[in-house]
């Protein structure tokens, strides 16, 4: 059968769901999809097929991140529910990588939990540009004082990230309660939807630079080839086009030979697709999470950079002593996470609340540019966010 072609008749966005394990983003997620389906502006997607892994199943937790796809009257989104476990905060920072904006869920029974902050420091690191709240569970709390309070709490913690805290949306939804098909709190997810549409603008997409997409994830398709999938950051490619395979190991060139947006075909992929792409004669090996697929030539790995670094207090989640000069955290940038040294000169450390310069030198070359941000981590621990300054190498 011949696939659907995309057709790009909305302006697309790429939103997901993130904050504390437990608090409904699967089963948000889950809602969102009923409700729009119901108006004939989404397939529904189960919550069994988004946590669908046996271990997810197993535990009942978000493990990797999952995409669904819907529209509203006037927008198409692409959605990425993130998992809220803090053992895979790994696959978080990738999801939100990719986002314009983040529905930020938080239980209204529990109110802001470790990894509800932990989150927001990364969504500001990697470039979230805006927050959207889902207060859900809010069927399971009758005081409306208390919810007021959780809201306030939310609010100043928004703010104390560097998010417009008074002016971020606050939608008090059940995700549950929605997709059992509650008329009330159906509503209140159409409300939910109102507030992203409204609150979290199209982004200016770079369209006039050369083609750049991270690599989120890696298939086969018997009979195809090997396919790669991600969200294009910059530029635009069409069936074709020669590109190259850039970081984690030595870079080289295919061609982009289909391309697709959630199983519909596409001539061109631009700037903000969420998009798979055949490669030419390349091996399932010989690609993986964290390498760019770029135009030739616009982007070089990198083992060696400069960087201003700010240390995470231990209220924030990070370490509660310094680290010192030959410190090796991991590094995470966009879709992969590499080790690293620093070289804060001889003697040099830096202090929890700091904000310090420092040269790493990474294990494995990155594809990067200056103005990266990346965040880095230390034994399942956010202990740092940063910016590239200049590179070495
Ligand atoms: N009462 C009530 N329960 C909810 C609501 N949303 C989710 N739950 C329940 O909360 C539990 C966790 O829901 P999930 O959707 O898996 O939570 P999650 O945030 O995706 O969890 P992780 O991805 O593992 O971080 C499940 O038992 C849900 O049924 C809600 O709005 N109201
Ligand atoms: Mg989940």
């Amino acid at each position: 059968m011949a696939k659907q072609l995309y057709e790009r008749d909305k302006p697309h966005l790429n939103i997901g769901t993130m904050g504390h394990v437990d608090h409904g983003k699967t089963t948000l997620t889950a809602a969102i999809t009923k409700v729009l389906a119901d108006r004939g502006l989404a397939s529904p997607v189960p919550f069994e097929r988004i946590d669908r892994a046996p271990e997810e199943r197993d535990r009942g937790i978000t493990i990797n991140v999952a995409h669904v796809e819907y529209a509203t009257t006037t927008r198409h989104y692409a959605h990425v529910d993130m998992p809220g476990h803090a053992d895979y905060v790994k696959n978080m920072i990738s999801g939100a990588a990719q986002v314009d904006g983040a529905v930020l869920v938080v239980s209204a029974q529990d109110g802001a939990m470790p990894q509800t902050r932990e989150h927001v420091v990364l969504a500001r690191q990697v470039g979230v540009g805006h927050i959207v709240v889902a207060l859900n569970k809010a069927d399971m709390v009758e005081d409306t004082e208390l919810l007021d309070l959780v809201e306030l709490e939310v609010r100043d913690l928004l703010t104390e990230y560097g998010f417009p805290g008074e002016e971020v949306p606050i939608v008090r939804v059940s995700g549950l309660r929605a997709l059992e098909g509650d008329p009330y709190w159906t509503a209140r997810i159409v409300d939910l939807l109102d507030a992203i549409d409204a609150y979290v603008p199209v982004p200016r997409r770079v369209l006039d630079s050369p083609f750049l997409m991270p690599v989120e994830s890696v298939l086969t398709i018997t009979g195809r080839g090997t396919v790669v999938t991600g969200v294009v950051a910059q530029g635009a490619i069409r069936l074709g086009d020669a590109v190259e395979v850039v970081g984690l190991g030595e870079t080289f060139g295919s061609v982009a030979t289909g391309l697709e947006t959630f199983g519909q075909t596409m001539d061109h992929a631009e700037a903000g697709d969420n998009t798979a792409m055949l490669l030419r004669g390349v091996k399932r090996d010989q690609v993986r999470r964290g390498q760019v697929v770029s135009a030739p030539g616009a982007i070089r790995p990198h083992l060696r950079f400069r960087a201003r670094v700010r240390v995470l207090t231990a209220d924030e989640g990070g370490r509660s002593r310094p680290f010192l000069h030959g410190y090796r955290p991991q590094f995470h940038f966009r879709t992969t996470d590499v080790v690293g040294g620093v070289d804060l000169g001889e003697g040099g450390m830096a202090l929890p609340g700091d904000s310090v310069d420092m040269a790493v030198e990474l294990g494995k070359p990155v594809a990067m540019t200056e103005g990266l941000g990346f965040a880095v981590r230390e034994g399942g621990r956010t202990v740092g966010a940063g910016t590239v300054t200049a590179l070495l190498d």
